[in-house]
């Protein structure tokens, strides 16, 4: 019996510390874009009380139902130091999925956050510890813990598919999950891209940025220009 719907896969290979750092400083927006503009999560899933954040870890899946956290309190316990746990929670808006509690043991055991498709509660505990999260929303209604639900399997997240083992990257933008057999050619092309747009942005203030493609593409698509 596979106990589809219910079950717990207690670990799974993490990429080497030094690839997940690969990602450290480099925003989402610039990831999102040498990745054809997909694998962002839906923008309702944003962080919810810290400004200026910006985490990266490998993806700890756990799928709830929608009402219950029995899981992600498994999660918790199995996850390791620099994971972070990402939950399908169905984006039902029903119930929270963790509070400020599970945000301080998840901080003691050194996980880097969390990322709910749902709502969360406890906002004000959660922001005076500065414990990432990125969630949809808020509600003081409780979850149960009964599950079911599965740890380590894979899930949606946001519109987007997380696997156990994938590259979370998260800040004030919005979440980006990068698959795990894409992160070493994801990483190059994202740090070339964030080093293009500083050299952008000092041809902007130096009056030497060049403009016209944006001719080109308005006549090559017929756009009518007149005065
Ligand atoms: O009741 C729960 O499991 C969630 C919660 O409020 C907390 O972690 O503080
Ligand atoms: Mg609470």
């Amino acid at each position: 019996m596979r106990n589809v719907g219910f079950r717990i896969k207690e670990n799974f290979e993490r990429l080497e510390e030094d690839v997940i750092r690969g990602f450290q400083n480099i925003p989402t927006p610039n990831i999102g874009d040498v990745m054809g503009r997909q694998w962002a999560m839906h923008h309702s899933i944003k962080p919810v009380n810290h400004p200026g954040i910006h985490i990266v870890g490998s993806a700890f899946t756990v799928r709830t139902h929608p009402s219950d956290n029995l899981l992600v309190h498994k999660a918790m316990d199995l996850a390791k130091p620099g994971d972070i746990i990402v939950i399908d929670a169905c984006g039902d808006m029903g119930n929270a999925i963790l509070g400020e509690l599970m945000c301080h043991y998840a901080k003691v055991k050194g996980i880097a956050g969390y990322i709910v498709d749902g709502p969360v509660r406890d906002l004000k505990g959660i922001a005076d510890m500065g414990f990432p999260v990125f969630a949809r929303g808020g509600t003081p209604r409780g979850p149960y813990k009964e599950g079911p639900g599965e740890i380590n399997t894979t899930i949606s997240c946001g519109n987007v598919p997380v696997s156990p083992g994938d590259i979370v990257v998260a800040d004030d933008d919005g979440v980006i999950i990068i698959p795990k057999e894409d992160v070493t050619a994801v990483a190059k092309d994202a740090k070339e891209l964030a080093a293009k747009e500083v050299e952008i942005v000092k041809s902007i203030y130096d009056g030497t940025w060049d403009r016209t493609w944006v001719d080109e593409v308005l006549q090559k698509k017929g756009c009518l220009v007149f005065e």
